[in-house]
């Protein structure tokens, strides 16, 4: 059982506990924390016990292995997992649509049935719920002037922010602060993100990119002082609780295709920008869910599937905007968690410290020179678990189309733009796979289409039976529209002109 964490750049023995990873969210070297050991979980237990259990009892199942009942006690763990899920539509949470297309073999995993439709929901339900939940036991019945405080800072292409928001709005001694790329993220999502009664909850749209946002979202995280005065949480997926939460589904949608039968192929294939939501599979198979492969779908923002090609890790020029906007990135996190696991079995005899080093050189050489390479044995590894396609906005509207022409079950099935970048990724590894037909490809659909209008719009408008207002959009996004919205303009991407309208929105708030 691993119950305690490390950072991805440290050369100490040194761990940390849940809490202190959780509510810390980033090493103080700027590492990324990571499990001590990964659990290791039984074929016995997978498939005689957690394959008959539901969404909740699962998440229990798997979230105990990482979290010390003397941290969190099993009863109360219990309880933020059943309330974090109480507020999904769907029973199931993140229910499989099997065999979309008749006799083919691709089943849809819809991970948008949370209150803000994407998949970010399934992590930041839970880890709202769990920031109160720590706060709460310290601060009692502690006057306001006592109490500890926690100032989210989290940036976003659009998802991350509403699922933070709706998942901390209200929440007493939080405060959230949410950059957001002007002009690059949906009008439902600056809706959803915007249109938020609540005084504990600020977005600031920056001028810039989404990687503009994320680089000095660390850059405030790695500044000391401001980080003391404000003690600084984090909701992206550099938060551990956020990688957490998602290995649940890849398990629980794994058993709704193979049952108690270990034996069954399975492939994910899941739309990736930050590598958030691939890791949480990656740590399933660590674990000892038999995966064939994960296969990360990139949108014409290719850095992954470059990296899996070449062995070079490198910035290119200029993020592109494309169809599938949530995946704009230059630079993914998350992936210096696989590169740490990959640094220490090929490069570092297992040693753990000797991995922080190289981690720790690697990402020094990316921010001095905009790349680092690996060697091919770093590769070869990478690839026995993971393999990659790249998808170009034509391919998705195609993708959509054709979906929506050949859709059996239901008919007429929908896909929003990410999600698109994933069915086609499909195609490409069926194409390659030449025991295709043995094999099940379950498919991340990671947003319901109505966040994406345009996409879908554009890619549908011609079929004289479609409807967005009647086929796609929900009626409770449709009455976002209608609300006020409190936007805040923020003219530059610079951390100072950012901390200070920080402080200034803090007073104002009053917490
Ligand atoms: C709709 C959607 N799809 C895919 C992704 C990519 O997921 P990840 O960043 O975890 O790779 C995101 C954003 O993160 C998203 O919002
Ligand atoms: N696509 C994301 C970008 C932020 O990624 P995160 O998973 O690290 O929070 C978004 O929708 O905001």
């Amino acid at each position: 059982m691993s119950q305690t964490y490390r950072s991805s750049r440290s050369a100490s023995p040194e761990t940390v506990s849940f809490e202190t990873a959780i509510i810390q969210g980033l090493g103080k070297d700027g590492g990324l924390f990571i499990p001590s050991a990964i659990p290791q979980v039984s074929q016995e237990t997978m498939f005689s016990q957690w394959s008959k259990l539901s969404f909740q009892d699962l998440a229990f199942e798997i979230m105990k292995l990482y979290v010390n009942e003397s941290e969190i006690p099993h009863a109360d763990l219990k309880d933020l997992i059943n309330k974090s899920y109480s507020t999904f539509r769907s029973e199931e949470v993140t229910p499989l649509n099997k065999n979309l297309i008749e006799g083919d073999n691709i089943n849809i995993l819809e991970l948008f049935h949370g209150p803000t439709y994407a998949f970010k929901d399934v992590a930041l339900q839970f880890v709202g719920n769990l920031f109160e939940y720590f706060l709460n036991r310290g601060n009692g019945d502690l006057p306001k002037e006592q109490r500890k405080k926690i100032t989210v800072v989290g940036a976003t292409s659009g998802d991350t922010g509403s699922a933070a928001i709706y998942g901390l709005r209200g929440k007493k001694d939080i405060s959230v602060f949410i950059l957001y790329p002007t002009g690059r993220i949906s009008p439902i999502q600056e809706e959803q993100m915007t249109t938020v009664p609540d005084k504990n909850v600020q977005t600031l749209s920056v001028k810039g990119t989404f990687d503009n946002c994320q680089d000095i979202v660390k850059a405030i995280f790695a500044d000391k002082e401001f980080n003391e005065n404000h003690n600084v949480g984090a909701v992206n997926s550099i938060n551990w609780a956020r990688i957490l939460a998602q290995i649940t589904y890849y398990f629980y949608s794994y058993f709704k295709i193979s049952g108690s039968n270990p034996d069954i192929k399975i492939k994910f294939v899941v739309p990736s920008g930050n590598f958030g939501d691939i890791l949480a599979g990656y740590f399933a198979k660590k674990m000892g869910l038999p995966v064939q492969k994960l296969v990360i779908a990139t949108n014409e923002n290719d850095i992954l599937d470059r990296f899996l090609k070449s062995g070079d890790y490198a910035r290119s020029g200029d993020v592109k905007a494309t169809l599938s906007p949530a995946m704009d990135i230059l630079i993914s996190s998350n992936f210096e968690r696989l590169l740490w696991y990959l640094a220490r079995d090929q490069l570092a005899n297992g040693d753990d410290i000797k991995a922080g080093e190289i981690l720790s050189k690697w990402f020094s050489d990316l921010k001095s020179q905009g790349k680092f390479s690996v060697g091919p044995e770093v590769i070869k590894a990478a690839l026995v678990d993971f393999d990659s396609e790249r998808v170009s906005d034509p391919e998705i509207l195609e993708t959509i189309k054709q979906t929506y022409e050949t859709s059996t079950s239901p008919k007429n099935y929908i896909l929003d733009p990410h999600t698109a970048v994933g069915v086609k990724a499909v195609y490409n590894q069926k194409a390659k796979d030449s025991n295709s037909k043995d094999i099940q490809y379950i498919s991340l659909s990671t947003a319901h289409p109505a966040k994406f209008a345009s996409a879908v719009d554009a890619a549908l408008r011609n079929y004289s039976a479609y409807s967005f207002e009647k086929d796609v959009l929900p009626a409770d996004l449709k009455k976002l529209s209608a609300l006020p919205k409190k936007i805040k303009l923020i003219e530059r991407a610079d951390i100072e002109l950012i901390k200070a309208t920080i402080d200034e929105e803090l007073s104002k708030m009053d917490l």
